[in-house]
């Protein structure tokens, strides 16, 4: 299946935009109960995102509509997982916010079918407890449906757990966002980056900025990024796709290192490179994320 790149959010009380969402291309589309949704309209969300799930209104489309419930601790979580997990048509993907300790990973264990499971990490403590989250996750897949698949980096409440303010490259962050893109690979789950501060300058989209943190976010490790507007979309997408130049490189480098494997030599220069075995495999990973990142 295709990994997401762009992953939309859109207000689950938002019959507009998510009429609108149904003609977008974003690789994941984000019904959201939680932080997008006013609090006298939570209601209001979950019974629009059971109807719009009834309804098989999103059947056509090439996206993956998923759910972001609200956190465990919100008192709101159990209700709408009951009206959002509770008919036929289930979506594909739950996005759990706030994850902070393993035990609420076992709360949301519990009770429902063979759905993928998105988890926030977006405060100090869950920054702590990562590893032992991500441990949890895997080890109550085995018996559990829930199937952890990635991790979302959840800078604004983050920034807000640790007090301080946003800057737009996020350096006061940096050390949370690198720690879990390792803690993703280390648990085989996608990471997906945080969502840029900076809209637009004067009423023009600020698609550079866009640009350029998408593509610091890949050079981490981060293989999606979080949106909230559409405009935003076909940046990250192509952002997040290895460029011609990049998998013309790695296709010559595999080609390369057969010849020389078949001649003896595990060590060789190409293109002014030392390569040898990491190597080939870095190329190995860019021709992978390229066909998990073309939709058929
Ligand atoms: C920290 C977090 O948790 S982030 C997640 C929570 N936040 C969100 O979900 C916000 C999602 N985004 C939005 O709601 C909107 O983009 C806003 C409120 C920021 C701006 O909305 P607007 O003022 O309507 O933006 P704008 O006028 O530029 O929109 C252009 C078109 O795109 C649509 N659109 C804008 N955002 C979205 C979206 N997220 N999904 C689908 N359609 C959208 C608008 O409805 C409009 O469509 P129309 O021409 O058919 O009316
Ligand atoms: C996206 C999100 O939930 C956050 O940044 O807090
Ligand atoms: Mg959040």
């Amino acid at each position: 299946c295709s990994s997401r790149r762009a992953i939309l959010y859109v207000p689950g009380d938002d019959i507009r935009k998510l009429n609108k969402a149904l003609s977008l291309d974003a690789d994941c589309i984000v019904m959201d109960c939680e932080d997008g949704v006013a609090t006298n309209r939570k209601e209001e969300a979950r019974v629009t995102i059971r109807q719009w799930l009834d309804e098989g209104r999103a059947s056509n489309s090439t996206s993956e509509w998923s759910v972001r419930v609200n956190s465990v601790e919100s008192d709101l979580c159990k209700e709408d997982l009951q009206t959002v997990l509770g008919g036929a048509n289930k979506p594909p993907t739950l996005l759990l916010p706030k994850v902070e300790s393993k035990e609420h990973i076992q709360w949301h264990m519990g009770g429902c079918q063979k759905i993928n499971l998105i988890m926030y990490i977006e405060s100090a403590r869950a920054v702590v407890n990562l590893p032992d989250i991500c441990r949890t996750a895997e080890q109550l897949s085995s018996t559990a449906p829930l199937k952890p698949a990635a991790l979302v980096f959840g800078s604004d409440d983050l920034c807000a757990n640790l007090g301080v303010t946003r800057s737009d490259n996020g350096t006061e962050i940096l050390y949370a966002r690198q720690k879990l893109v390792l803690v993703a690979k280390a648990f085989h789950l996608q990471a997906i980056d945080m969502r840029v501060q900076v809209l637009c300058f004067d009423n023009i989209p600020d698609l550079d900025g866009l640009q350029r943190q998408c593509e610091a976010g890949a050079r981490m490790g981060y293989t999606g990024k979080q949106v909230i507007h559409p405009v935003q979309i076909p940046i990250v997408q192509q952002a997040f796709m290895p460029t011609a130049a990049i998998v013309e490189w790695a296709e010559g480098l595999i080609a390369a290192f057969q010849e020389h494997q078949k001649l003896g030599k595990g060590a060789f220069v190409y293109k002014g490179s030392m390569i040898d075995m990491p190597l080939l495999r870095q190329a190995e990973n860019i021709i992978k994320l390229v066909s998990s990142n073309t939709k058929v």
